[in-house]
């Protein structure tokens, strides 16, 4: 046995990061032992158990890989064995409460330091949940760890948006690992649902699905959790604004003044249950075209006049763009495209947003009573 060989190749070992659960595995009681012992031929060999979560994690060839290669990068390490196993029921519950800091409750408080983002819109078709699922990858672009809610529950279309269709998430206990696109951890009820099915539940089983997705699901530490709402005011908006009142909403309309009017009414709603609305994106704005003319298929003036009756800035003005359209279809977000004037227009949205830094809307003013 070789004391300090094992410090050093439980040392390389914390820099293995388990894709899912974003922490080191030697903190996720992943590896429960390391021997250093003398192998064939007088070569010195690591010898390393590796518990994985849960039976059939997706994860595992790549933490094994990550960890075989983490010990044999150590000086003085010649072979690398590791015995792959899984962790007993207990070790997995007492991970997940370790890692939910205790909290079986809803982590998106007021008080936490998590920004909560709800996009919303009047009507459907805007292209709100395209203008989510790129601010969310432009969020995630800037550094910050971003989760995405697809709280479309009757219009999911995040996954395609992001390239992840099909994609499910993994079950570690009661805790529920949402998969990742382009450095964001994406829940939305298509992953749940069979492909094709139509989801056509009442407001209780909405609240309690929101809720789940809040709750249950691991995203870990966030600096912005973003929401993809369903269009207009219903069940969704109002389960959303009383487990998140602290929300900040952006409301995303077109320039034709017909989607102004109703977009200001997803706006008041949110306001009702304490939310800030922050702003306005006008998104189909006018399309230059190769003769240097602008098209302006749904008009103009929408998003301005949107801003001015909630008394809010218009942060964007996305124009109609097919690389924007493209883009969604085939599951690459047009912020990851640098040529493309939607895709900048939403990368300049981010960087406001990600200015704005968090209000103090709904947060708890840490006064002390006297
Ligand atoms: N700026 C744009 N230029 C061109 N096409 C766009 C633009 N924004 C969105 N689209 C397209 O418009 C359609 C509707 O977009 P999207 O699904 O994002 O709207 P939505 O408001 O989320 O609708 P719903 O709420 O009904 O799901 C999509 O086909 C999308 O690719």
């Amino acid at each position: 046995m070789n004391v300090s060989l094992e410090e050093a190749v439980r040392a390389s070992l914390s820099r293995v990061i388990d894709p899912e659960l974003r922490r080191p595995v030697t903190e996720l009681d992943m590896i429960p032992a390391v021997r250093v012992v003398e192998g064939d031929a007088g070569t010195t060999r690591a010898e390393i158990d590796l518990q994985l979560t849960i039976v059939g994690c997706p994860a595992a060839d790549r933490i094994e890989r990550d960890v075989r290669e983490a010990a044999a990068r150590v000086d003085g390490i010649d072979e690398v064995a590791v015995d792959v196993g899984v962790m007993d029921r207990q070790t997995r519950d007492a991970l997940i409460a370790r890692l939910r800091g205790g909290k079986a409750r809803m982590p998106f408080t007021p008080d936490s330091t998590t920004r909560v983002i709800a996009v919303t819109s009047g009507k459907g078709g805007v292209g709100k949940s395209t203008i989510t699922a790129n601010l969310a990858v432009a969020l995630a672009a800037h550094g910050l760890r971003v989760g995405l809610i697809d709280a479309d529950v009757f219009g999911f279309s995040i996954p395609g948006l992001l390239g992840i269709e099909g994609a499910k998430p993994t079950r570690v206990g009661e805790a529920i690992m949402p998969p990742r696109a382009h450095d964001v951890a994406v829940i939305s009820i298509g992953m749940f649902v069979d492909p094709g099915a139509a989801v056509s539940w009442r407001g209780p089983m909405l609240h309690r699905t929101v809720e789940q997705f809040l709750t249950d699901v691991y995203f870990g530490d966030l600096d912005v959790l973003v929401i993809d709402m369903p269009p207009g005011t219903g069940d969704v908006a109002i389960s959303v604004g009383q487990l998140l009142p602290h929300a900040e909403v952006i409301v995303v309309t077109t320039p034709q003044k017909a989607a102004a009017d109703v977009a200001e009414r997803s706006a008041i709603v949110a306001r009702q249950t304490g939310q800030t609305v922050i702003g306005v994106v006008e998104n189909m704005a006018g399309l230059t075209q190769p003769d240097g003319s602008v098209l302006e298929l749904f008009g103009s003036g929408g998003g301005d006049d949107t801003a001015a009756r909630l008394d809010v800035p218009l942060l964007a003005r996305v124009p109609l763009s097919v690389g924007l359209r493209e883009g969604g279809d085939q599951g690459i977000p047009i912020v990851t495209n640098e040529g493309d004037a939607a895709g900048a227009a939403i990368r300049e949205l981010a960087a406001a947003v990600a200015r704005r830094g968090r209000g103090l809307a709904g947060r708890p003013l840490g006064v002390t009573p006297r």
